[in-house]
């Protein structure tokens, strides 16, 4: 009996989280480069929102310029816009959920699912996206501050006092989100503070169970 091929493309997320200098952006497009995932970061996105002078580019440069999280709704729109507009279904998603109420709005989105049947695409599913794990850059508040201050990138939010403010909402509003995501086993943590080489070992280490995709060509 000919064998059918059926297989269910599901979307995978991990977010990345980490305070801020902690090597995030440095990692990820390490990930994108050995794993085939799509890099989204929630700051770029928000960054490109001021630059393009939308309607909300004001408000988002002022959160950011005070160290504080843009209203859920704005950073979700923008992270599921990119995810509907990519033919991959492997995210990163770096600096996101920040707080309880990211978090909650991303887990309430509902995502298109595709299934194959002999190589024929069809979108049938409409799923909750949970996120596969968290991988959480573990890394000391004097470290972070020295490395954000040694930048030099033109953020208009590393400077002295704006890293206090990034610090604090860090611990009071971002740490609960990786302790709840670690109280249901999805924490996957990263001693950050050695040279990036180590970091990446042990990052590679974690995402060893993804492989490159390879597209089945079942018409052969
Ligand atoms: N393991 C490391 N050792 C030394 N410097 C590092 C390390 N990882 C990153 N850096 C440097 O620290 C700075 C901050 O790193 P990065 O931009 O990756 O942090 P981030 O977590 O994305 O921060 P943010 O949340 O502010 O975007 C960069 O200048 C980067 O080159
Ligand atoms: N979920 C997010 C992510 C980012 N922002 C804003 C506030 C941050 O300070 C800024 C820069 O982000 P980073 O590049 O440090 O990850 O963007 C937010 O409001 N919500
Ligand atoms: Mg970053």
């Amino acid at each position: 009996m000919e064998a059918k091929l059926f297989f269910q493309e599901t979307t995978v997320v991990v977010f990345v989280l980490g305070g801020p200098g902690s090597g995030k952006g440095t990692h990820c497009p390490k990930i994108v480069e050995h794993f085939g995932f799509t890099h989204l970061c929630a700051g770029d996105l928000l960054q490109a929102e001021i630059e393009s002078e939308s309607e909300n580019g004001t408000m988002i440069h002022n959160f950011k310029k005070e160290g504080k999280i843009v209203p859920s709704e704005i950073t979700v729109k923008l992270l599921q816009q990119a995810m509907q507009q990519s033919d991959n279904k492997r995210f990163i998603i770096d600096g996101f959920p920040r707080n309880e109420e990211n978090r909650a709005a991303f887990e309430n989105i509902v995502g298109l699912e595709s299934f194959y049947v002999n190589s024929k695409s069809y979108n049938l599913l409409l799923v909750k996206i949970k996120p596969e794990f968290v991988l959480f850059f573990d890394c000391p508040e004097e470290e972070l501050t020295r490395r954000i201050l040694n930048r030099n990138q033109g953020r208009v939010d590393d400077n002295i006092e704006t890293i206090g403010k990034r610090l604090k909402v860090y611990f009071e509003s971002t740490l609960p989100v990786i302790n709840y995501y670690n109280s249901k086993g999805k924490v996957q943590k990263i001693d950050a503070q050695r040279s990036v080489d180590e970091v990446f070992e042990d990052v590679k280490s974690v995402f060893a169970k993804f492989k490159p995709v390879a597209r089945v060509d079942s018409t052969k």
